[in-house]
């Protein structure tokens, strides 16, 4: 856009007579290249500094403020204080924060009754933080559809998750999200509830190995978590039988979703400026493989799943309980007869294997446990009440589980494993009062609502599974819990996930105690162990994010930085 108007503004100078005989001298070459340039600086001064600064209508909202040729490179972050750089304007703060989301709580702090924060981003460019119930009801529900996903984001996490449904707009995702409700709801759950059981049963096995004989021993949980979430996601999604190709899954999905630090910043330039392509790099060319690789089993997957069904065959070996895929294709198939096309493709479908927030939720769960025994003590004597009662429980017995339900809410609160969702806006809009121009960058972080004073009280960022029972005024509101969003764009895996995590917790609380976190520093010898670090345990009062243990920083999640260690025993 602004090339263009360079380029139309040059045109027109180039041909004023004034201009003509002033500049008669010079070549005609020259002459357009100087009037270009000069064109082109003077709309990007006015774009990433006098327009924010002087003439947007949201120049008025509270944030952190602009200034001229400051760079910050050597400056302490702290979050509120920190001005806007007027070239990469919070990019850079934000990745030099001790905590993913740290600086926009702190403006959350700092602003508390804003239903907008506004900060700058790359190049002068205006991004709106939503900080109240009342805007997030509007963004989610009210205009939700007049808000559409910005091309960063589709280009960072589009490249991760396929570009599906989380991609779809309007009404092709309202037809998308119908066509949902029957294998995401939850009489669907509750046939594959018996699938998610039997996945289990291989995490303990991994706690069996790692104490032996020992009386205690510690597990680096975020690992083994995931890996066993890959296994239950490739049974309940994909139908695929445990040890035949999770580990490959698991393997490839770790060198696209973990990269390392080049990685890592490669990704996050792409999706400012496509590079990806053009970057003769190593871990770029390795994060493209991987990922052409991944695609290719899914797609080898759901191409025999689809002449499976179309044969007969899938339905009769699984009985019942079928996994995600088969009801999403048998749903696909009835579209394809009543309307002639296929509703998903390959793509769409590929989105749906996401195992990392369920390995997460439950990885922050057990330092929860590990580090508060009064509400580990409490769930285990809930859980082990139902399954003297019951053996095997089904669906229902499971959600009538007051306090797992509470806990496993209290942990999405305080540990949301969704970070950010942005949105963009696609046409002007009135807003809680305020004129938000078309094009605006709106950043939805679920932390900011569920930390927030004014709606979670005084002790918000306190882990209290009990609070769930003492609702009322705002932390009523459907807009105070945002871990799966809410409104039509809200995450149709919810009941998916919950109770999967559920399951999960059932069967460690069950059989294994949680003595503590062990925080390993790996710098120093330990000289009676002769172990690299020293290793401290964190036992209570670190549930405060951060405060406890180093969250990794550029993350999509909360991710301790060096894994999370902990220490149990067999009961
Ligand atoms: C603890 C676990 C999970 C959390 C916290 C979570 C959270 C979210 C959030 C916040 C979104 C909205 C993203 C956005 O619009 O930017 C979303 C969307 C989505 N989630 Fe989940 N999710 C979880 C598990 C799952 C599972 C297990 C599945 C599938 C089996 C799933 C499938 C989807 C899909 C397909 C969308 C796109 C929905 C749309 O745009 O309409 N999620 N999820």
């Amino acid at each position: 856009m602004d090339l263009a108007v360079s380029v139309a503004l040059t045109a027109i100078e180039c041909h004023l007579p004034l201009v003509s005989l002033t500049v008669e001298e010079t070549s005609y070459l020259s002459r357009i290249t100087s009037f270009f340039l000069l064109n082109y600086s003077l709309i990007k001064f006015y774009r990433i500094y006098l327009y924010p600064r002087f003439f947007s209508p949201l120049r008025h909202l509270p944030g952190p403020q602009v200034s001229l040729l400051r760079y910050q490179l050597d400056c302490r972050i702290t979050g509120a204080q920190q001005d806007n750089n007027v070239i990469v304007g919070q990019e850079l703060n934000k990745f030099r924060a001790d905590n993913p989301v740290g600086l926009q709580l702190d403006w959350s702090r700092k602003w508390p009754d804003a239903p907008f924060i506004r900060y700058l981003s790359i190049a002068g460019r205006e991004a709106l933080i939503v900080n109240s119930l009342a805007a997030h009801k509007a963004i989610l529900q009210t205009h939700v559809y007049d808000f559409v996903k910005p091309p960063f984001f589709s280009r960072l996490v589009g490249e991760i998750t396929g570009v599906g449904l989380l991609f779809a707009e309007g009404e092709d995702h309202k037809q998308q999200r119908k066509l949902l409700a029957g294998p995401f709801s939850v009489p669907s759950m509750k046939k594959i509830l018996p699938v998610f059981q039997r996945s289990v049963e291989s995490l303990s096995k991994d706690f069996e190995m790692a104490l032996g004989n020992k009386p205690y021993a510690s597990i680096e949980v975020i690992d083994t978590l995931s890996k066993s979430a890959m296994d239950s996601i490739c049974l309940t999604v994909l139908g695929i039988e445990l040890g035949t190709v999770s580990s490959s899954f698991q393997d490839l999905y770790t060198r696209v979703l973990h990269q390392g630090p080049l990685g890592q910043l490669l990704s996050a330039i792409n999706a400012f400026i496509p590079i990806r392509r053009l970057v003769p790099l190593e871990a770029n060319r390795k994060f493209i493989e991987a990922n052409k690789d991944l695609r290719q089993m899914l797609r080898d997957i759901i191409g025999k799943r689809k002449t499976d069904l179309r044969n007969g065959n899938f339905k009769r070996e699984m009985g019942e309980s079928r996994d995600l895929l088969t009801y999403i294709l048998e749903e696909s198939e009835l579209q394809r007869e009543q309307t002639g096309r296929d509703p998903w493709s390959v793509e769409d479908i590929i989105g749906h294997v996401c195992h990392e927030s369920t390995a997460n939720s439950v990885s922050w769960a057990l330092y929860v446990l590990s580090t508060k025994h009064e509400i580990q003590d409490r769930l285990r004597a809930e859980i082990r009440g139902l399954l003297e009662s019951c053996g095997e429980p089904t669906y229902e017995d499971i959600n009538g589980l007051p306090y797992l339900h509470n806990f496993v809410r209290e942990t999405l609160r305080v540990y949301s494993p969704s970070l950010m969702s942005p949105r963009q806006a696609s046409k002007d809009l009135i807003i809680e009062g305020i004129r938000i121009p078309k094009g605006t960058q709106i950043d939805i972080h679920m932390p900011l609502i569920h930390h927030h004073e004014g709606i979670w009280g005084p002790d918000a960022s306190l882990f209290d599974p009990e609070r769930w029972d003492r609702l009322d005024g705002d932390n009523a509101s459907p807009y105070a819990f945002q871990a799966f969003l809410q409104g039509p764009r809200m995450c149709p895996g919810k009941n998916f996930a919950m109770i999967e995590i559920k399951v999960m917790l059932i069967e460690l609380v069950n059989k294994w105690r949680f003595l503590g976190i062990e925080r390993w520093d790996g710098t120093t010898v330990n000289h009676r162990s002769g172990e690299r670090g020293e290793r401290e345990m964190l036992l209570n009062g670190e549930e405060a994010v951060g405060r406890g243990i180093k969250l990794a920083n550029p993350a999509l999640t909360y991710r301790p930085a060096g894994g999370l260690l902990v220490r149990f025993e067999r009961l």
